[in-house]
């Protein structure tokens, strides 16, 4: 039985006022769930603040990047360390932004996830086909693709404890969520892959769906069996919202 593990990706947004009251509003609204893991990323610069507000909460803490060195003379940079330093557990590698507007490949990112390794921090790797692959019927073979970066380098044993991210890049800050049905046949497709090297590595692995996840569509991805929580990005900024999500994970999954 997977735990579920439903995660904010608070992207570039914020400010010192706003991590403390979203904070709090967590605090209150998800003090009582049970029975589903959750996690914040708020930018870089605000780890140290959140980690504060965060407490003794069951509330995580993650980041959004990791750099590949460990140490030394690149400027800008957060290593694996400094994010254990300062508390964080789920590091989100290989978002499509990432991938996008930062060029980053299939061979870096499976760099990040082999240093997150590494330094005892938990990769939460997302993965996803564009529109336009999506119409071109490419869905599986992208997906494999950016998987097998790491499968066939680091072997599947690298994916114990750690988290994949669905996230179709058409669905990312759309509104127009993957249906359940749609998402469910990915996952599938995605631990049947994982599968193929190691069944009892791919039965254990978190697979997330994310792409306008929001209140009101949550309950009936979280309905689909490989569905095993969210990594949800615009619906993460207010805690009501944040909150509804979090308790379908808990209630679909008891
Ligand atoms: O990391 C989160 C995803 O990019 C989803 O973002 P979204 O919920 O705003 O569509």
């Amino acid at each position: 039985m997977r735990h579920p593990l439903v995660m904010g990706n608070w992207k570039l947004n914020g400010s010192k006022k706003m991590v403390s009251e979203l904070i709090d509003g967590l605090r209150k609204e998800l003090s009582a769930v049970q029975g589903c893991g959750v996690a914040i990323a708020p930018p870089t610069i605000y780890l140290d603040q959140a980690q504060q507000a965060l407490g003794d909460s069951q509330i995580v803490l993650g980041a959004q990047n990791v750099d590949v060195n460990l140490s030394g003379a690149f400027t800008g940079e957060v290593s694996a360390e400094m994010l254990k330093d300062i508390g964080a557990r789920y590091i989100i590698i290989g978002h499509s932004e990432r991938r996008t507007y930062h060029k980053e490949s299939d061979e870096f990112i499976a760099k990040k996830f082999a240093v997150l390794k590494a330094a005892g921090l938990t990769p939460v790797l997302c993965i996803g086909e564009t529109e336009a692959e999506n119409e071109a019927g490419k869905t599986e073979e992208v997906c494999a693709r950016q998987i097998d970066a790491v499968l066939e380098t680091q072997g599947a044993e690298a994916f114990n404890g750690v988290v994949i991210a669905y996230e179709p890049v058409w669905a990312i800050g759309t509104g127009k969520s993957a249906t359940p049905a749609q998402a469910q046949a990915v996952h599938k497709f995605i631990r049947d892959h994982i599968a193929k090297k190691d069944a009892k590595v791919a039965e254990q692995v978190i697979i997330q769906y994310g792409g306008s996840v929001n209140d009101k569509n949550a309950a009936e991805l979280f309905a689909q069996p490989d569905i095993d929580g969210a990594l949800v990005g615009g619906a993460s900024l207010k805690a009501d919202a944040f909150a509804v999500i979090v308790k379908a994970a808990a209630a679909a999954k008891a």
